[in-house]
């Protein structure tokens, strides 16, 4: 049994938000929160003056496992995770081979549940082979334990094979995220369209690339009745697109990254290939677009995208570098300015972190929220302590990130998954 006490709790499902003790059996599952808990025996942590939320959760990351492990394996991704705050984080399928099959499915599962620290729960494609063609295996990959459906890094471009998928996951209850990118309109392009594209002479991305097929999917939600779920939003017009769907109704949700929600493109005339991602950063209209997204609730969550590339993947030519950055130790840091700017209160930010994440994965009976009978997966929080990000923060294999240099307020100091500590400061 352990007991954290005199932590600041902040549990949005319960909308708790004082000091008390958290009670921790020996399954790995809160017993009691209160105050002045007692138990004989218990090991005491005691965390007066931090704050303790649910572990976070991240609906969107790679962990190039199986396949491309010199940039991260399900080990290093559970590691960066538990570093960050995440207890549980759902990993993208665009692996070698891809996640289309059972087998891929459990390998990722067991090898996460072997290690310990985190949930990683694997998303399978939408397509056979990530190729856009067939639906791909749903039922087994469900049955393996897959939680969703995508073909992150690439968009379903036949609207057909789209709409026969979605019904399709639907009867599982599964997500199906949506990689929203027309695979024509800025073909090629690296950087977002605008002005910095013509001050730097790199090829652009125009924002209607993504929203063209927001649009197509919010019809196709529409039209189906299935629930779409958008990655990494990063343009204006798609934010105005999905409130708008919401507002009738259309069973649509919404992810934003903390990249895209604190840098703009601006960032690209240092030529810097750590400011080079998909969906591209967007303009500074576009940047207060999905704050405002964020704070009207339009975006659902927060989620990472992190994606690892090796110095030899990033240290190419702006036109050449792989696209990507990682996110899952800065990400809590970074957010926590919409806090610390009065934008959005504690509870409401580290909601959609936490809560949210969890019921738009269907697992709010079990993570999310820090009531009894449910995981104690929870994270200390130091809100005052405060550092440099450098190439040497990172527990992830890869340094690829856009917040190297920037200083941050607001730093986990233990992550407990299932009751067990996996980091601490
Ligand atoms: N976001 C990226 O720039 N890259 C992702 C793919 C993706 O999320 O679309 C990757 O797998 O590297
Ligand atoms: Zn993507
Ligand atoms: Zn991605």
């Amino acid at each position: 049994m352990k007991i954290i006490r005199n932590g600041w709790l902040v549990n949005p499902a319960t909308a708790t938000d004082e000091v008390c003790d958290i009670l921790i059996n020996g399954e790995g599952r809160i017993q009691e929160v209160g105050k002045n808990l007692q138990h004989e025996g218990a090991d005491i942590i005691d965390a007066s003056g931090r704050h303790v939320f649910p572990g976070l959760i991240d609906l969107h990351v790679h962990f190039r496992d199986p396949g491309q492990e010199w940039k991260e394996d399900v080990h290093t991704g559970s590691d960066a995770a538990a570093k960050g705050g995440f207890t549980t984080v759902c990993c993208m399928a665009n692996t070698t081979p891809v996640n289309d099959s059972k087998t891929v499915t459990e390998y990722i599962v067991n090898k996460a549940r072997a290690y310990g620290k985190c949930n990683v729960l694997p998303f399978g494609t939408i397509t056979g082979g990530m190729k856009g063609e067939t639906i791909s295996a749903m039922a087994e990959m469900i049955e393996a334990g897959a939680i969703g459906f995508s073909d992150d890094g690439r968009n379903v471009n036949n609207s057909e094979v789209m709409r026969i998928a979605l019904e399709y996951a639907s009867m599982f209850g599964a997500i199906m995220a949506s990689h929203s990118e027309d695979p024509h309109v800025g073909h090629g392009g690296v950087v977002h369209e605008g002005r910095y594209s013509s001050q730097t002479g790199l090829k652009g991305i125009p924002d209607i690339t993504e929203s063209l097929i927001v649009a197509r999917d919010i019809e196709l939600a529409r039209y189906t009745g299935a629930p779409v779920h958008f990655c990494h939003v990063s343009a204006g017009r798609s934010i105005a697109l999905i409130r708008q769907a919401k507002a009738q109704g259309i069973p649509v949700t919404a992810e934003v990254t903390p990249h895209h929600l604190f840098l703009n493109d601006s960032a690209i005339t240092t030529f810097d290939t750590n400011f080079k991602m998909n969906p591209p950063l967007r303009s500074e209209e576009d940047r207060q677009a999905c704050v405002e997204g964020l704070l009207d609730g339009t975006l659902d969550i927060i989620a990472t995208d992190h994606a690892p590339h090796a110095i030899t993947d990033k240290e190419k030519d702006f036109d050449h570098a792989a696209f990507g950055v990682i996110g899952l130790e800065t990400a809590l840091p970074i957010v926590l300015r919409l806090y610390q700017q009065q934008k959005l209160s504690l509870s409401a930010l580290i909601e959609r972190l936490t809560w949210k994440p969890a019921q738009i994965l269907r697992r709010d009976h079990e993570i999310g929220d820090l009531s009894a009978g449910k995981w104690a997966d929870l994270v200390i929080v130091d809100l005052e302590r405060s550092t440099t990000i450098s190439t040497e923060y990172f527990a992830s294999k890869s340094k690829n990130s856009p917040f190297i240099g920037q200083t941050v307020k607001g730093l986990p100091v233990a992550t407990y998954f299932r009751g067990n500590c996996v980091y601490s400061v």
